[in-house]
Parts: structure tokens; C-alpha cells; sequence
């Protein structure tokens, strides 16, 4: 499939979502903060859509259990989740100006600006060629002419071989950590493209939000930044819940929060934004799910690690049964979410040419992910990551399991009993306590942990020495203790187990919905190509802020009433309506207003409702009307909302109304 250009004035977008109020910078009157925003009445009516389509394709769909978690964390839990040590990104600061900068962001923008150059020096140098000039004498055209034109740099041609470590770079850039990043900006001479200062060697910066809860201070607690940690808080209730039959899922929506260094893009990269998380538990043996055929034909744009790592940046196409069969995606439960995860986004109205699936490489995985995809949608600041879904094994519960020595764990009966054999450590505790004291208990745990070979190397060491060496360490008494064999009872048994304990692995779709809400966006507007050059917001009736307006002709008394009737009647219907009576606007403007909002469909009231109570409905993509009496209009607008009819359908069946004159009466 080819790729499409969005073509989209980025500037005239954000000047229409301000002026629709679709989201504003939070705290406007007092300047701001970088990285906060309040959704208007569009832009939460588009959220709150998104959100319920979500629920239906999900949460409904596949019977899920939501939930709803606390946001404040305390230290704990994240200390044990890795958060607090590891959930950090690495950050420059100018040596002049001290201004925050992302690193690896940093080191793309400015590679990717020095290889849009070299393609415009190129470029240019052509041309000049073809003028019959030498490339030399065309590159230095080139650089007066850039430099004539606003002043904006001389476009720089770079040697091919450094062209092609930048776009090798380019294609792993999430692959390098804090050091890599330093050696990349020493090397390539990055600086802050800002002010041109040199930046500081990259540190590592933990992005929560830290505070404390209750007025002792002592009790340390994080704004949450993933939704996740509650819900796998919850897992044994869950699990009890559902019977103690697996696999299951749970689910929520919510706030998350990340103290980002240095939020750029919009809504793209705030520190405050809703997530719609799924843990879905699976038997570690068995990855696979029972409805992977419903979607196993759908052919999906992958980019895996390995193609990434070759420098490449174009998907390969490959249904999501092949890509499971040839182990691309490691299981079916993965794939299986891939699948629903492209429906889900496509339905909603992301075009699937500007959409592609990209595997973490090994670096950039999350620490507890072991297989990561991230659904990247293509936008005009790139292709930005909207929904990551990783397999994170079986790492929380058991780390959470551990901290807090609680069972976070499945226990099924098994069909057959299961004998086999197993060398088993009985210490003797009376001996333990006065001879190790404090390491007592710690000693006599690790022995009874120990893999079977590390056991058995025990055994033989005490019937050989008649002593064995043991070691602790991560540990509050760290250290060697030596152990002799009136400590310890080892020796091998015959075990019959009824019962299958195991501790379920999650794979984990991740939704940021206000990513999800922009790209959409972007890829719902066009301006029509008509002299006024109009704005037009595309949204499919399901996702549409509201889904109709109604409006009279003009401000003429007699109006007013048949038009509180449509409103009214629409409403009944369950059809969300919004009324525009503002008299001063021609009811061009007022259609052209709508249409920026995104409204599918509008019924005017006009001189003919009065004599024979029909109204007109006009489709805001055609702009095409038709007319019929209040009583059909309104139930087709609930069918064409419904998506029980399409207005391609409606043409078919009823006469144009001419709409010329008023279209254009902006
Ligand atoms: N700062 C943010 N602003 C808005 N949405 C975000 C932000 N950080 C993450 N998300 C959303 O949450 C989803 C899951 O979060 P995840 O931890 O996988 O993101 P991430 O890999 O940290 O993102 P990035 O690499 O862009 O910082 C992302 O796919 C994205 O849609």
C-alpha cells in the first residue's frame, strides 16, 4: 500500500481548534504551563466518544472487568514495579540558556534537519545541473540563494556515507541509552538547535510526579503513571471474581501523569493525560486465544526489530496469522490484540496508510516487557506512538508477589494428578536460630529456593566436608554462612501434585487516548477546494463531537418554534442536538461553523415548514440536502447516526434539494 501525505496546515489546524474549542492551554490567564491542557465542550464530547467506542470494541466486546484505581500511589508499590528506579528518560540541558531537552529527541531533531538539508542541497544542485552549471559552482548558487531567501541557512550537502550512519541511527533511535546518546551528540557535534549552545552529557530523569500523603510527610506516594499497577493490586479479587477461570482481562480508563522534560507537540506529549489500559491475564504455557482466527486474515503494516536494525523505515505487509506462524509477533495472544487493536483505530477513522505496527527494539523495551509493538500513527510531527502493546511476562506479580509475599497466582486443578521427582531442602529450625541468628530465617528461605543443580551441589558438599557454603545477597544480612548437615534434611521425593500453580503472564494494550484524539483529528481535516477555502473536520457519525445541528434560515420569528420541536424530537430519539439560532451569521456561515466542528448532519428550518411542515437535512461531507416532513427526517438521522444507513443510500432514495444559493451565502 502506498503511503499518503497528510496534507494538513498545522497552523491553521491549531487556529480552528482554539477558536472550536477543541483544547486549550490549562491556565491560559496566567500564562500557562507547558504540557497541560483543558478539553472544550468539543473536545470532550470527542474524548467521550473515543472513550465509549472503546469500551464497546473492548471492554464489552470481550467481556473484560473494569475497574476503577486509586491515582496515588504509594512509594512502595512503584519502588517494587521498578518505576522509581527505572521510569526515567535521559535529559541535556544547554550550557547557556539551561533549557531542558529530551536527548534522544534532541539528537533526532537534529539529525533529521541535517539530512533535510543534504536532500535540499541535492536538490538544488540538480537543478543547477541541469542549467548546465558544475555541482560545485550549483551548491554554492544553492547556499547564496538560501541564504538570500529569509535568511533560513544555506541547505548543507552531507558526505554519503555520513547521510547513511544518520539514517541508520535514525531508524534505531530508541535503541540507545544515556551513554550511546552522549557518544552520538560528542561525535556528531549535536547541539541545542534553539541557541546552537552545546548541551550537557545526557542524565537519567525519573518523569513521576512525587508527593506525600497524609500530613506526617513521612509516607512517600507518586501521581500514578501508568494505570496498570492498580489493576494488577487487584488481580487475586479479579481472578476470584471470575470464577478462578483464565485467561481474563481487566480494564480501565484514566488519568496518568508524567512530568515529560520538555513538552513540545501539542497534545501529543503532555503531563497529564488519559490512558485505556487492558491486562489480560494468560496461562504462560498457552498464549493463545480462543478468537485469533477473527482476525488472523487481516494483513497489517509491520516494522520489526530486525528490519529496523538494517537502517530500514518501511512496513512489510503480512497477515497477523503468517506473522505469528513465522514467529514476527511471538504469540497469538499478541497478535490476536494487534488485530483489534488496527480494527479499533481504523473504525474510529485513523486512515490505515498512515498507520503501522513497530516492534521495541531490545534496548527500548520497557524493563518489564520481554515482546513490545507500538501502533504509530503518521501525523504531521512524524510517526507518533499511540497505542503500545506489550507482553510484560509474568514480571509485576511476581515482583509485587515477592515484596509482599502474598500468592499473586492461578491454581488449577489438573485432570491428572502429576507425580515426578523433586529434591527437597526440610531445615531444622531448632539448629538454625541460635546458630545463625538474625540470617537464620533469610539462610534456611534460600536453601529452600534453590534450583535443583545449586541443591544438590549442597548435598554433595556436606556429605563430602561434612559443610557447605551458603551466600546472601539483596539481603539485609548479606554475606557467607556456613552450614553443617544437622541443619538440614535433604533428600529426594516422590511429589504428586493435584493442583497447577503458576503465576500468569499479562499482555498489555496500552491506549493514550489523546494521541488517539489528535491523530484523528488530523486525519478527519481537509479545506474544501472551493473559493472560500473552508475547513471541514470529517468525522464518521460515531466519533463526531455532536452529530446534528439544527438551525433555522434566518432569524425570522415564526422559526422558532418548529425548531425547538426538531431539536426536541431528535433528542427523544437519543440524538445528541445542538441548536444555532444566532441570527447575526448568514446560514452559510453558520453550515461553514459546523462543519469545522464536525457535525455530520444539520436540519434547517425554513418558509416551507410553516406551509408543510417539512424541513430540510443537509450531509456536511457533500453538502447535498434533501427535504421530507420532521417526523422521517428525524428517524433518519437516528438510522444514518446508528450507522444503520449510509447517506450514499439516503441519495438514492430522495430528490436534491438546491442548495447553491445558500452554501455559499458565508
Ligand atoms: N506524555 C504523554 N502524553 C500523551 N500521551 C502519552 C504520553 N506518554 C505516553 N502516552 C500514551 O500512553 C501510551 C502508553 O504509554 P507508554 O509508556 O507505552 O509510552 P512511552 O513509550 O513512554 O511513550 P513515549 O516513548 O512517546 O514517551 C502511549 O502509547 C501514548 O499513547
Amino acid at each position: 500500500m502506498s503511503e499518503s501525505k497528510l496534507n494538513v496546515d498545522r497552523a491553521a489546524l491549531e487556529q480552528l481548534l482554539q477558536k472550536r474549542f477543541f483544547f486549550a492551554p490549562s491556565f491560559g490567564i496566567y500564562e500557562g504551563v507547558k504540557g497541560l491542557y483543558d478539553y472544550g465542550p468539543t473536545g470532550t464530547a470527542l474524548q467521550q466518544n473515543l472513550i465509549n467506542l472503546w469500551r464497546q470494541h473492548f471492554i464489552i466486546e470481550e467481556d473484560m472487568l473494569e475497574v476503577d484505581c486509586a491515582i496515588i500511589t504509594p512509594s512502595k508499590v512503584l519502588e517494587t514495579s521498578g518505576h522509581v528506579a527505572k521510569f526515567a528518560d535521559w535529559m541535556c540541558r544547554d550550557t547557556v540558556s539551561h533549557d531542558f531537552r529530551r536527548a534522544d529527541h534532541l539528537v533526532e531533531e537534529v539529525l533529521e534537519a541535517r539530512l533535510e538539508s543534504d536532500a535540499l542541497a541535492r536538490k538544488m544542485a540538480e537543478a543547477s545541473l541541469a542549467d548546465g552549471a558544475t555541482t560545485d559552482a550549483a551548491a554554492k548558487a544553492g547556499a547564496k540563494k538560501g541564504k538570500k531567501k529569509g535568511g533560513a541557512p544555506a541547505p548543507t550537502k552531507l558526505d554519503d556515507a555520513v547521510a547513511e550512519e544518520y539514517r541508520n541511527i535514525l531508524a534505531q533511535i530508541d535503541n540507545f541509552n544515556g551513554d550511546g546518546l552522549g557518544e552520538l551528540i560528542t561525535k556528531y557535534d549535536i547541539r541545542n538547535p534553539e541557541t546552537g549552545n552545546a548541551v550537557t552529557p545526557p542524565a537519567a530523569f525519573n518523569l513521576m510526579f512525587e508527593s506525600s500523603i497524609g500530613p506526617t510527610g513521612t509516607l512517600k506516594g507518586y501521581l500514578r503513571p501508568e494505570t496498570a499497577q492498580g489493576q494488577f493490586m487487584n488481580f487475586s479479587r479479579l481472578l476470584e471474581f471470575n470464577n478462578q477461570k483464565m485467561p481474563f482481562a481487566s480494564a480501565m480508563v484514566g488519568r496518568s501523569f508524567r512530568n515529560e522534560i520538555s513538552p513540545r507537540s501539542g497534545l501529543l506529549r503532555v503531563r497529564e493525560f488519559t490512558m485505556a489500559e487492558i491486562e489480560h491475564y494468560v496461562d504462560p504455557l498457552n498464549k493463545d486465544h480462543q478468537r485469533f482466527d477473527d482476525v488472523a486474515g487481516i494483513a497489517l503494516p509491520l516494522l520489526p526489530g530486525t528490519v529496523q536494525l538494517e537502517g530500514k523505515s518501511n512496513p512489510i505487509y503480512m497477515t497477523i496469522g503468517d506473522a505469528v506462524e513465522k514467529g514476527v509477533v511471538d504469540n497469538k495472544t499478541l497478535g490476536y490484540f494487534l488485530g483489534r487493536i488496527y480494527l479499533y483505530l481504523t473504525t474510529i477513522g485513523i486512515k490505515p496508510e498512515l498507520l503501522r505496527f513497530r516492534q521495541h527494539l531490545n534496548n527500548e523495551m520497557a524493563h518489564y516487557a520481554c515482546d513490545c509493538w507500538d501502533a504509530e500513527i503518521k501525523t504531521t510531527y512524524g510517526w507518533i506512538e499511540c497505542v503500545g502493546c506489550a507482553d510484560r511476562s509474568a514480571y509485576d506479580l511476581c515482583v509485587h508477589a515477592a515484596a509482599t509475599k502474598k500468592k499473586l497466582c492461578v491454581r488449577e486443578n489438573l485432570p491428572e494428578p502429576r507425580v515426578f521427582e523433586k529434591l527437597e531442602c526440610e531445615p531444622n529450625s531448632k539448629v538454625f536460630g541460635p546458630r545463625l541468628k538474625r540470617a537464620a530465617k533469610p539462610v534456611q528461605e534460600h536453601l529452600q529456593t534453590l534450583p535443583e543443580e545449586s541443591l544438590e551441589a549442597v548435598s554433595a558438599a556436606l556429605a563430602k566436608d561434612g559443610k557447605a557454603t551458603v551466600t546472601l545477597s539483596g539481603t539485609a544480612v548479606d554475606g557467607d554462612y556456613e552450614i553443617t548437615p544437622d541443619m538440614v534434611n535433604i533428600e529426594r521425593r516422590t511429589i504428586t501434585e493435584h493442583v497447577r500453580e503458576y503465576t500468569p503472564n499479562v499482555i498489555e494494550p496500552s491506549f493514550g487516548v489523546g494521541r488517539i484524539l489528535y491523530a484523528l483529528i488530523e486525519h478527519s481535516y481537509s479545506v474544501r477546494a472551493d473559493d472560500e477555502q473552508r475547513a471541514v473536520l470529517s468525522f464518521n457519525a460515531a466519533v463526531a463531537p455532536f452529530k446534528c445541528l439544527v438551525l433555522p434560515l434566518s432569524g425570522h420569528a415564526s422559526f422558532e418554534e418548529p425548531l425547538r420541536n426538531a431539536a426536541r424530537r431528535l433528542r427523544a430519539v437519543g440524538v445528541p442536538a445542538r441548536v444555532d439560532d444566532a441570527a447575526s451569521a448568514s446560514i452559510g456561515r453558520r453550515y461553514a461553523r459546523n462543519d469545522e466542528l464536525g457535525t455530520p448532519f444539520a436540519i434547517t428550518v425554513d418558509f416551507q415548514t410553516a406551509e408543510d411542515g417539512t424541513v430540510t437535512l443537509r450531509e456536511r461531507d457533500t453538502t447535498k440536502q434533501i427535504r421530507g416532513s420532521l417526523d422521517e427526517i428525524v428517524q433518519l438521522v437516528k438510522n444514518l447516526v446508528n450507522g444503520e444507513i449510509t447517506w450514499d443510500v439516503v441519495l438514492t432514495k430522495y430528490e436534491l434539494v438546491n442548495t447553491v444559493a445558500s452554501e455559499n451565502d458565508a
